[in-house]
């Protein structure tokens, strides 16, 4: 079963169409990098995929379940998708290890067990020693681990992440661009939105948007990159 479809979907804001008629389905164990100009939609499809935005029209399914019908959306997305914004959105007055437990609290796991989930996913991603630290005593490549921790707890089978690799180093972003995809070949589906060729060097497939449409796609999986 594919993790996430999108069928003939469209967004618009007003005079503007950030999508017009998207089709894209992505399965588990694979990653698809979306490139495209500023302004193609690709943040706009990352949102309506994983049910941040509604699209205007067309169909979204994760997991089998039509968005349009699901009655608590929210919790859909706290089971089952993980995001990574290029903002971080990470809670300043939170540790790292609270940020990461967040999710978890919210959909009734004891703040325990949560704890102990958060500090293995954050040993996952090399932030283990950073747990007890506060947002803004973190470099941002160590942000960029705990956002990420906070995306893959709980086994979030969808991941979507716009531009995670932001502002960091190359290497960094390498060591990043590994993570999602460790967790890819565990069976997520992710989809990545990134203007680098290089961590699109990461992905099975690339989808190229221009003006709120696929143009083209085409299958990667550079293994010279790795
Ligand atoms: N809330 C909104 N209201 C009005 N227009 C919007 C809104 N969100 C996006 N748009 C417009 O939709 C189009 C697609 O935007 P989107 O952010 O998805 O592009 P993008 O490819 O992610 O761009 P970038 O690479 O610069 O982040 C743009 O023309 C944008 O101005």
């Amino acid at each position: 079963m594919t993790v996430v479809s999108l069928r003939d979907v469209t967004r618009e804001h007003g005079q503007v169409q950030a999508l017009k008629g998207v089709s894209l389905e992505v399965a588990p164990g694979e990653l698809v990098a979306v490139m495209g100009p500023s302004g193609s939609g690709k943040s706009t499809l990352l949102n309506v995929a994983g049910g941040l935005d509604r699209p205007t029209s067309g169909t979204v399914t994760i997991e089998g379940e039509d968005l349009a019908r699901v009655k608590d959306l929210a919790a859909l997305r706290r089971t089952s998708v993980g995001y990574v914004f290029q903002d971080l959105n990470l809670i300043p007055s939170l540790t790292a290890a609270e940020n990461v437990m967040l999710p978890r609290e919210l959909d009734g796991v004891r703040s325990a067990t949560a704890r102990e989930e958060a500090l293995a996913v954050l040993a996952e991603v090399g932030a283990g020693e950073v747990a007890g630290r506060f947002p803004e005593e973190l470099s941002g490549g160590q942000r960029q681990r705990v956002a990420i921790a906070r995306a893959l707890v709980g086994e979030r089978r969808l991941l979507l992440a716009d531009e995670p690799t932001g502002a960091l180093d190359t290497a960094t972003g390498d060591e990043i661009l590994q993570l999602l995809r460790t967790r890819c070949d565990a069976g997520a589906a992710v989809l990545l939105v990134t203007h680098e060729p290089r961590y699109a060097g990461w992905a099975d497939r690339v989808v190229y948007l221009r003006d709120g449409a696929i143009v083209e796609s085409s299958a990667v999986r550079l293994e010279s990159a790795r």
